[in-house]
């Protein structure tokens, strides 16, 4: 069964990861996909390329999700290319690890721009047209474990993991009357660009793994279903809600 056919999914961040996993996966169940990155112009073409050799529809938009005028003109460009627009899947993050007691603050204030201020003008421009469209949607976040758990070289990350997990819950009571439900996916550790370099160190790669019950990190692969679920009106009476997709590592106390 096709979850999403005819649905316009945008997804921020897609040219590498989860959300490119996102997109792919979206455009599999049938939806039409804009996709939108911020430097890495080839490998977004590649996402692109990839649906449209399996079939499907999809177009490319380069922004830096840290600056309002993005969202503005990625949400156009979306409905420009496909008349419409359904779901709106919030990813793109960074995390530049980095220690506490020294963290330069432009670290802290650029994890912040992207992670949070970025998911809130996603969403929010994302929903402006969902409401002036008057059918209803689906917003999902990628926010995290981190939103529930803490990490010693994560501290200006963990908040912004957080912070997009409680813009869920009030934006899901902002925009329920509008027929928009707002969700957030917390992937645990995912094997993605993000943390190459950090899980190079294989005593902490061999101690992340030794902590899930599924018994193996994560592939961005894992984030596909769940989020196309959440899209789907498989999920029509879920919003407000936050799903752990983290092969069991957060019950795993001891
Ligand atoms: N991997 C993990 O273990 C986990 C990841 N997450 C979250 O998943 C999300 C995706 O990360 P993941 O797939 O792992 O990492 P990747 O580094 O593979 O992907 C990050 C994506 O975000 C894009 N991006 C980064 N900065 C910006 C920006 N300013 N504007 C627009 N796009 C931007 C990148 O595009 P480009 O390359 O073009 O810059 C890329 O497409 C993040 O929000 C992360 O916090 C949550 C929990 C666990
Ligand atoms: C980037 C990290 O490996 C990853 O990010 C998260 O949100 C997870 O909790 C992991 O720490």
């Amino acid at each position: 069964m096709r979850l999403l056919e005819g649905k316009t999914v945008l997804v921020t961040g897609a040219s590498t990861g989860i959300g490119r996993a996102a997109a792919i996966g979206a455009a599999k169940h049938g939806a039409n996909v804009a996709i939108n990155y911020a430097a890495s112009a080839e490998k977004a073409e590649s996402c692109v390329a990839e649906i449209e050799a399996a079939g499907g529809r999809a177009i490319a938009v380069q922004g830096d999700v840290a600056l309002p005028e993005t969202a503005t003109a990625f949400v156009t460009a979306a409905k420009d290319a496909f008349g419409r627009i359904d779901v709106m899947v919030s990813n793109a993050g960074i995390c530049p690890f980095h220690s506490f007691l020294d963290m330069p603050p432009e670290t802290l204030e650029r994890t912040m721009r992207v992670n949070l201020h970025g998911a809130y003008y996603m969403c929010q421009a994302a929903a402006r047209a969902m409401v002036a469209q008057g059918e209803g949607g689906a917003i999902v976040a990628v926010s995290s474990i981190s939103a529930l758990v803490g990490g010693e070289f994560q501290t200006h990350y963990t908040p912004t993991k957080a912070g997009v997990h409680s813009l869920m819950q009030s934006a899901a009571i902002a925009l329920g009357r509008h027929g928009i439900r707002c969700n957030s996916v917390l992937p645990g550790t995912i094997l993605t660009e993000i943390n190459r370099d950090d899980l190079a160190d294989q005593e902490k790669r061999d101690r992340m793994t030794a902590r899930i019950p599924l018994g193996r990190l994560g592939e961005a692969e894992d984030l596909a279903g769940p989020i196309v679920f959440l899209a789907s009106d498989m999920a029509a009476y879920v919003t407000g809600a936050a799903l752990l997709v983290d092969g069991g590592a957060y019950v795993n106390l001891q």
